[in-house]
């Protein structure tokens, strides 16, 4: 199957590509002429519909990562075209980062870096005060694969409490879970420590976090976001960081990526940010590859059954 690889995988996946598939990679100039193209695997390419009509052989679009806000699904279903995507491959990378942000913004640890670097007159210095987060409150706004694992791995480490906000999730799995489910995201903001979002972009969540909602938070508040950047109203929360409306936050990704070195999120002391990196650990990266893979390999076996069959 002619599979076109838009964007830079891990290189044992890639290899491991080949001997499955006949791939044209990123580096081959036959990338610019995608009208063979049988199947693809895409991380943050777009697969809009003016990209899909120049694929007139496409069946399978694989999806390189969880998220695919850069693929037009309905478009793609109305083509026929499968679409996959590999939504256990980068879980743990993804809420390891999570608990790294809650920690480098609870103790200000980028913010401390800054201060050594330009040279401190005294220890425990004032404005690097932070917070614990032993026993105190993490709101999920999402219960997917990813919410979950935060909530399990602070709740083990620090017997944190662990909030929900998913209207896709019943009470029961959340008490299943050893969490709260809320039905009400300003409850949830209101009383939450620290707010960490793992939903995925659509009409609904885009915008999810705007001036009202930070209104709605702690004021010793962390808010934290690996999911996508347009959930989050970034004018709003920067004016709610310079205001000390909340404590600080955490963003891995931006409505416009990459961000640019101008932002003015990037003025704030209390922000940190990090390049759409969540899932960027060598683990994650082979598992993401070589699962896109399987999926076209999968898909193709599938078709070769059903032909033999008819
Ligand atoms: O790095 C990747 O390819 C995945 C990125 C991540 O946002 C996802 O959609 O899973």
């Amino acid at each position: 199957m002619i599979t076109f690889i838009f964007d830079p995988i891990d290189p044992s996946a890639l290899q491991y590509a080949k001997e499955k598939l006949d791939v044209v990679a990123w580096t081959d100039k036959e990338i610019e002429n995608y009208s063979t193209a049988e199947a693809v695997i895409v991380r943050t390419f777009k697969m809009t519909q003016e990209v899909i009509d120049q694929m007139p052989n496409l069946k399978i679009i694989a999806k390189h990562g969880v998220g695919v806000d850069n693929i037009d699904l309905d478009y793609a279903k109305r083509k026929g075209i499968r679409v996959t995507n590999t939504p256990q491959a980068n879980m743990h990378s993804v809420a390891e980062l999570v608990i790294g942000l809650a920690l480098n913004c609870s103790r200000k640890i980028n913010l401390s870096q800054k201060m050594v670097e330009k040279g401190i007159s005294k220890n425990s210095p004032v404005e690097l005060a932070g917070f614990e987060l032993q026993e105190k409150t993490i709101g999920l706004i999402g219960l997917g694969r990813i919410g979950t694992l935060v909530g399990h791995k602070l709740k083990a480490a620090f017997s944190m409490n662990v909030l929900v906000y998913d209207p896709y999730t019943s009470e029961l799995q959340c008490s299943e879970e050893g969490f709260i489910k809320y039905d009400c995201l300003e409850d949830i903001l209101k009383e939450s420590d620290i707010v960490s979002i793992s939903v995925p972009l659509t009409k609904a969540t885009e915008n999810l976090i705007s001036a009202r909602e930070l209104s709605l938070m702690k004021k010793n508040a962390i808010l934290i976001n690996t999911a996508r950047g347009k959930i989050i109203n970034e004018t709003d929360l920067y004016h709610a960081l310079q205001n000390g409306v909340i404590f600080g936050a955490a963003l891995d990704v931006f409505a416009e990526e990459p961000i640019s070195k101008n932002h003015p999120l990037l003025t704030c002391d209390n922000f940190i940010g990090t390049p759409h990196n969540g899932a960027n650990t060598v683990d994650a990266l082979i598992r993401m590859g070589t699962g896109a893979v399987d999926e076209i390999v999968r898909f193709l076996k599938q078709k070769e059954a059903s032909s033999q069959i008819a």
